[in-house]
């Protein structure tokens, strides 16, 4: 059952911003299996040529999805998140939320600036809140790599330091206090495996346009916004079956040789000895693999193997991923 707003009510818009790899894509999964009876549309927007994510969506039937591939929402694809969101402004009546999941690698600002220069969207959708994922093994790392991720924490209105089953209470309280010298006002709540109570995430009035401006006066404007050059994505299909074992030998290798510059690797596979689909997720030095669901009799089994790193060579992970094909 839908508990949809009145017609002239803004829909509230949540964007959910963090690092590869933080837990973004488990707290969409997480909102939606929550029985809250509400009506969301999900935004998932990935880095890569194909939308791994999307796929680990799970939907249900009160939940609809647009996916982006192929370009980073604060930049080359943000004219597809205004024309989508333009599609949705006509739902107020019907929908009680949009979840917009960014890219680990977004910079918040231009996502942030979206929701205020079309007027069609600024009449019928509110922005809610930024929500910022911070995976509490990594995040230390990450802010020293990257700048986008440094913004995703400042920016935020609220912060959730996930991933606590894998840290000591001590680490803890340097990533809280990490987080606070980045962004004294947000809210902060300690998840695992990003379970929060949807109050704490939906509907919940957070975003502050005049704060904003005052940490980042220049936000509204255009913004001159590159990503850095070195960190990229690449994508490997393989129609034959994964010898997983090889895949894991060869993958650690490479992490081992790779340290820090191999940020996140995903994949879904069609592997020996499986009739489901086999689930693969590395963050950094820790990787993690899962049969998920049957393949579909009339779908064609492949895999599809995503990388995204800094400096990294193709050509090497394409011979090295073609040797754990089934000989
Ligand atoms: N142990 C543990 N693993 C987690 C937790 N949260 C997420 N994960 C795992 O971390 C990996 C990455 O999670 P995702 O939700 O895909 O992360 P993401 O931020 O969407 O990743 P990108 O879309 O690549 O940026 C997956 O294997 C998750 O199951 C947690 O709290 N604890």
């Amino acid at each position: 059952m839908s508990v949809a707003q009145s017609p002239n009510a803004r829909i509230p818009a949540t964007v959910i911003t963090g690092f590869l790899g933080s837990g973004k894509t488990t707290l969409v999964n997480h909102i939606l299996h929550k029985e809250h009876g509400k009506k969301i549309a999900v935004i998932v927007n990935e880095f890569g040529e194909i939308n791994i994510d999307g796929q680990l969506v799970v939907q249900d039937d009160q939940a609809e999805l647009v996916e982006f591939n192929n370009g980073c929402l604060c930049c080359t694809v943000r004219g597809d998140l205004i024309e989508t969101l333009k599609d949705l402004q006509g739902r107020a009546g019907d929908l009680d939320g949009i979840l917009i999941e960014t890219t680990g690698l977004a910079d918040p600002a231009p996502v942030a600036s979206t929701f205020f220069v079309a007027d069609e969207v600024k009449s019928a959708i509110q922005l809610d809140a930024f929500v910022t994922v911070v995976d509490a093994v990594n995040l230390m790392i990450n802010l020293e790599q990257s700048h986008e991720a440094v913004e995703q924490v400042a920016f935020s209105d609220v912060v959730l330091i996930n991933k606590v089953d894998l840290v000591e209470p001590s680490v803890l309280e340097q990533i809280e206090a990490k987080v606070r010298a980045l962004n004294p006002l947000a809210l902060i709540h300690y998840t695992t495996n990003a379970e929060i109570d949807l109050e704490h995430v939906i509907g919940i009035g957070a975003f502050d346009l005049v704060q904003k401006l005052e940490v980042d006066p220049k936000f509204l404007e255009d913004h001159d916004h590159e990503h850095d050059d070195e960190v990229g994505s690449f994508i490997i299909e393989e129609s034959r079956p994964i010898d997983l074992n090889r895949f894991n030998l060869w993958l650690n290798d490479i992490a081992q040789n790779l340290g820090n510059d191999l940020y996140r690797t995903k994949g879904i596979f069609h592997a020996r000895g499986f009739q489901e689909r086999i689930v693969f997720q590395s963050v950094r030095m820790l990787t993690t693999m899962r049969p998920e669901r049957l393949w579909a009799e009339d779908e064609t089994r492949s895999s599809q193997f995503v990388v995204i790193g800094k400096n990294l060579n193709r050509a090497d992970f394409v011979r090295g991923f073609a040797e754990c094909v089934v000989s």
